[in-house]
């Protein structure tokens, strides 16, 4: 079976979280598109935001997770590009549940709001959650108009 694959991206908030989740991926079998930044030299979050909602509209990555800070500003860049359906985790139960009725195809992570851990679980639970369809795939509809 083909791994799927998983673009991550982060700004300079906290790169060795980033770099910790695309190991953790990569041990689960996810094929991992880390692209970035390698240094923790003060960037702008919406260049990470966008590079990595990029991948997946044309199709190079099936998911994405983004860190920056709060996680917010990163997510409001992945959600401005077409197509892009991009949550703020800080608990499991949201990761799963925007993965399973929001279809989201990226998460976003606050590296200045959770610790390694918590933050290593709501990457599992979004990775292992599937999209339920149905009345849920009527609604995602509604939002991409
Ligand atoms: O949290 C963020 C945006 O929502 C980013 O990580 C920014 O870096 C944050 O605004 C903090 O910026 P700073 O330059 O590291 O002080």
């Amino acid at each position: 079976m083909t791994a799927k694959r998983l673009v991550i991206s982060s700004d300079h908030a906290d790169i060795e979280l980033r770099k910790t989740i695309a190991k953790h991926a990569a041990d689960k079998g996810w094929a991992v598109d880390d692209i970035g930044p390698m240094t923790s030299e003060s960037t702008h979050y919406p260049i990470h935001g966008k590079a990595a909602a990029e991948k997946i509209v044309a199709g190079e990555a099936d998911l994405g997770i983004i860190v920056c800070g709060t996680g917010q500003g990163i997510m409001m860049a992945a959600n401005k590009v077409e197509g892009i359906r991009c949550g703020v985790c800080s608990d499991v139960f949201s990761a799963k549940m925007i993965r399973a009725h929001n279809n989201a195809n990226m998460l976003s992570l606050g590296a200045r709001v959770i610790g390694e851990g918590l933050a290593l679980e709501i990457v599992d639970a979004f990775l292992e959650a599937e999209f339920e369809g149905g009345r849920h795939a009527t609604r995602v509809d509604m939002i991409e108009g």
